[in-house]
């Protein structure tokens, strides 16, 4: 549904995203991660027409992106694009004719859309009176009026709190059930693991990583993350070297991949001696792969 080829582009002598190719299958919930300034909205703005690659293609659908390809995009930008003193209703009908539908095809979809938004009720009411999650509901009705085959939606949820951000996931869901595809970036990772059936991750600007959660977590070596709190760091690192479990630190905390899954006793058999304040056990999560991917650019490797 969306194939990006080879794309470069360079602001000045800095570059932006460096032969950036993937593509997306129909139907299918894409999420594009990245640190900030990787170059996610750089690659949105080149798959909307807003910014020009300096080399490499972009195809939608079976066409080079361009006109012919514009109705078929829908785009939730990070920022609402949206007309505070304006009515629900207005702000639709204003964006559905920039769209290029009709008076009357507007009339229609912007009902249809608030219904399937849950804003119906606020139909008559400004924008400005809106909740914040109201508003991103609408920026996303604004994105699908035009029944577009791809919609990118750049940080949805950004913000919002955690029912506000409940109701926009399952929104997203029902993309996916209607065959619509999705490209989502998000620096909510949780949210990438719950909506995403594929995932990238880029660095200044190159793909590092990229495939469904299970292929990116098996670039950790470990079935488990064991996460001590410990009045002698050193002695424990000097434990897990012993044992072969690489170790890094995740927020201040210290932590150890652990390739066996072991009973609580046996872990900590294996640390008899040192003192643990604490231990706690979580699977690999795609957090975890994605500060290594981020972090290191020649891959996963141990640090100690
Ligand atoms: N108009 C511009 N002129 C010069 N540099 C720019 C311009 N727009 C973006 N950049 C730079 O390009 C790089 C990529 O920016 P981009 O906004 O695409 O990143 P991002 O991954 O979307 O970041 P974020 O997660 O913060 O939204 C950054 O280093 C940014 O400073």
């Amino acid at each position: 549904m969306l194939k990006l080829a080879n794309l470069c582009k360079r602001y000045g002598s800095k570059p932006v995203l460096q032969n950036l190719s993937l593509s997306l299958q129909p139907g299918e919930i894409y999420g594009l991660l990245g640190p900030n300034g990787a170059g996610k909205t750089t690659t949105i703005n080149i798959i909307c027409g807003l910014l020009k690659a300096d080399s490499g293609t972009v195809t939608i659908g079976d066409r080079p992106a361009g006109e012919a390809t514009k109705a078929w995009v829908g785009v939730m930008p990070q920022s609402n694009l949206l007309y505070g003193s304006l009515t629900c209703s207005d702000n639709l009908f204003f964006f559905g004719r920039l769209y290029g539908l009709s008076r009357q095809d507007c009339q229609r979809r912007v009902d249809v859309c608030l219904e399937s938004v849950q804003l119906l009720d606020k139909k008559h009411v400004p924008v400005e009176r809106l909740s914040g999650g109201m508003q991103r509901r609408l920026s996303m009705a604004a994105a699908i009026l035009h029944r577009p085959k791809l919609v990118i939606l750049d940080e949805p949820t950004t913000g919002l709190d955690i029912e506000a951000r409940q109701e926009l996931w399952q929104l997203i869901r029902q993309f996916k059930s209607m065959g619509v595809t999705v490209l989502l970036t998000s620096h909510l990772l949780d949210e990438v693991e719950r909506l995403c059936q594929r995932i990238g991750i880029l660095r200044l600007g190159e793909l590092l990583a990229e495939g469904t959660l299970e292929e990116l977590r098996s670039r950790i070596p470990a079935q488990e993350i064991v996460t001590v709190e410990t009045k002698d760091p050193q002695g424990a690192v000097a434990r897990a070297r012993q044992l072969g479990y690489p170790h890094r630190t995740y927020g201040g905390d210290l932590a150890f991949w652990v390739p066996d899954q072991l009973e609580l006793k046996d872990l900590l058999d294996r640390f008899d001696g040192i003192s643990l304040d604490s231990i706690a056990r979580s699977p690999v999560k795609l957090e975890h792969v994605y500060l290594e991917v981020t972090r290191q650019p020649e891959g996963v490797g141990g640090e100690g």
